[in-house]
């Protein structure tokens, strides 16, 4: 990985998944072979470790430090840039977790807002995320709002406004919420060297329009090409392909939620589809039954075709 100050983060990030063993220990010999099929198999490039879709809240510190260790050391000639999810619940572990991600060579750190205790005013987390950002500020920050996990009810908007001022590291968000209004008003407050990441995979396109500069999302694992050629499409002007291939991630994920998606099926469909064993989630998430995310593979074997996916 090269030097990750000038390189601004674009185009598609998967989030990925943690490799467990059957008795519930994080799986690090599953990294390598992980890293290769997303590489070979879905284009994917650039990562985003320990977030919602990797159960980074449910990791100790411990794990997720070897966690990010071993991304980085496996993925350092394979991968163009991976970002570390840091958010904790207390300051100091998100600190700690920070330290390490530079130390460890990560190209980036992002911070969700803590859901416990939550912050109250837009100025409380952006003092939460400036301590955050200090103790690594040589990395690349990234605010990472995903209200419906959280249950902030404040505005990403209103919380990046003058972010850089307090954070001079800061360098975009992810953008996790259907809210294309706040979204459209990031992007009309934020400079252009900042990322704009939008994380609702099938609503991407419309992200799109409204200026996104890339994503960041957990069905990128298995739908890596097919939003691939998402992005080509709409950069070369073609709308009406961009909405086909949008409108077939759209079916794949509505049949998904009609089975009742959440982060066990999605890991269970991953293995599915990619032949990783990546285990079970962590509790309190019960593993999905095979037989669910079995039917949900063939959904998407039906829409993508034969096309490789
Ligand atoms: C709530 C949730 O898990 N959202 C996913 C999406 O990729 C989501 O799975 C997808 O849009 C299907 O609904 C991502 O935004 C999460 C993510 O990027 C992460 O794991 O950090």
């Amino acid at each position: 990985m090269a030097s990750p100050s000038n390189r601004k983060l674009t185009g598609l990030v998967a989030a990925t998944f943690t490799p467990l063993t059957h008795q519930g220990e994080i799986n690090l010999s599953l990294i390598e072979p992980y890293i290769d099929y997303l590489v070979e198999n879905q284009g994917v490039h650039k990562v985003f470790v320990n977030g919602t879709t990797g159960e980074g809240l449910s990791l100790s510190v411990d794990e997720r430090k070897r966690l990010a260790e071993e991304w980085c050391k496996k993925g350092k000639s394979k991968l163009q840039q991976v970002i570390v999810h840091v958010g904790c619940l207390s300051l100091k572990d998100s600190q700690e977790l920070a330290r390490h991600a530079a130390e460890t060579g990560a190209d980036g750190i992002a911070v969700i807002s803590p859901s416990f205790f939550k912050p109250t005013s837009a100025d409380a987390l952006r003092q939460f995320l400036q301590e955050v950002a200090a103790a690594a500020p040589q990395l690349p920050f990234y605010y990472y709002h995903i209200p419906a996990m959280t249950g902030l009810t404040l505005r990403a908007s209103d919380i990046v406004e003058g972010i850089e001022e307090t954070i001079p590291s800061f360098r975009g968000l992810k953008f996790s919420s259907s809210d294309l209004m706040d979204f459209g008003q990031c992007i009309s407050k934020c400079p252009s060297h900042w990322s704009q990441l939008y994380g609702v995979d099938e609503q991407l396109l419309g992200a799109l329009v409204m200026g996104a500069s890339g994503a960041v999302g957990s069905t990128f694992n298995y739908l890596g090409n097919r939003v691939n050629s998402l992005l080509s499409a709409f950069d070369e002007g073609d709308l009406r392909q961009a909405r086909t291939l949008q409108l077939q991630i759209q079916d794949i994920i509505s049949y998904a939620v009609k089975q009742g998606f959440d982060l066990a099926v999605n890991k269970q469909l991953m293995c599915q589809v990619s032949g990783l064993p990546l285990g079970p989630p962590r509790l309190p998430l019960l593993p999905c039954p095979g037989s669910k995310a079995q039917s949900i593979a063939q959904r998407l074997q039906q829409v993508l075709g034969k096309q490789k996916i």
